[in-house]
């Protein structure tokens, strides 16, 4: 099957766009693997596929597929580069477009500097609903802002704090994001028995408490340059834990990502890029 597709990228984070708003696309995880390939394919952190609006009051769709193939229920930089997508493809003239995801009905509204901010909903801190199983563990300090021993095996033990931004993240604090073991405990949490559906790993440093940096082992991908939903992970933890006030900017290895969340009941607001790469065809 001949395919066109745009390559996009925002904050590094690398992205296959597909256009499945006029003609319905099924392609199997091998293909989408293929896609992904960075020698044999384009080469992609994940790919997009943007659809037509599934009701009324949204305006369109957009399903996420990591690199290995598996579809997932949410990505950040990628909903900035589909909001940028839309726009360059004449398929919306709207600044805010309101688009349906595995996870949710999602806002991103494209600003007069370029970048684009996304309502990305409320997070979500109940175990069972990351989902991870903490049962046997005790979580430390008890009460609302708990961390959680996780035991990779050998004499490691990491302290990790969970949330969902539609996607499950497990964020640990560290000294310097540099010297992080992102390689080695990032595939070792990614893939870790008490998170049955898998993990984006985490690894935060605090520089003050309106600025971090962030290194993420993602779920289906490896590590990436940067991480929408684990920015937006790793600073409402941080406010959370009293580390952080409402305003964050958050420093990856691809760009700055700017996240504000004002508590429980608020949605999570995240500014960044979203830049087209090149535009090309494939056979898959
Ligand atoms: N790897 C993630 C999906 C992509 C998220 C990330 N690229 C973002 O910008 O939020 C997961 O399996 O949940």
């Amino acid at each position: 099957m001949k395919l066109r597709f745009t390559k996009m990228q925002g904050a590094g984070n690398d992205f296959v766009v597909l256009d499945a708003t006029r003609k319905s696309l099924a392609l199997s995880p091998e293909q989408y693997r293929a896609l992904a390939d960075r020698r044999f394919g384009v080469g992609a952190d994940q790919i997009l596929i943007v659809g037509p609006a599934p009701a009324p009051g949204v305006d369109f769709s957009y399903r996420i597929v990591n690199a290995d193939g598996g579809e997932v229920e949410q990505c950040g930089n990628g909903a900035r580069c589909f909001a940028k997508f839309v726009r360059d493809h004449g398929l919306s003239d709207k600044d805010a477009i309101r688009v349906q995801t595995l996870s949710g009905v999602i806002e991103p509204r494209l600003q007069p500097d370029g970048r684009v901010t996304v309502d990305m909903g409320e997070p979500v801190f109940e175990p069972a609903r990351i989902p991870f199983d903490p049962h046997g563990l005790q979580a430390r300090p008890a009460g609302g802002h708990e961390q959680w021993p996780l035991e990779l095996g050998g004499t490691t033990t990491v302290m990790v704090a969970v949330a969902s931004m539609g996607n499950p993240h497990a964020v640990q604090r560290v000294d310097n994001v540099d010297t992080a073991p992102v390689a080695e405990q990032g595939p070792l949490i990614e893939a870790h028995p008490r998170f049955p559906r898998r993990v984006n790993a985490g690894f935060m440093q605090v520089l003050s408490r309106d600025h971090i940096r962030l290194r993420v082992y993602e779920r289906g991908a490896g590590e990436t340059l940067a991480c929408g939903t684990g920015a937006c992970a790793a600073v409402v933890i941080g406010i959370r834990q009293g580390w952080l006030d409402a305003r964050v900017d958050v420093d990856t290895r691809g760009g700055r990502l700017s996240i504000e969340w004002n508590g429980a009941g608020t949605p999570v607001l995240m500014t960044g890029p979203a830049v087209s790469v090149f535009e090309g065809e494939i056979e898959v």
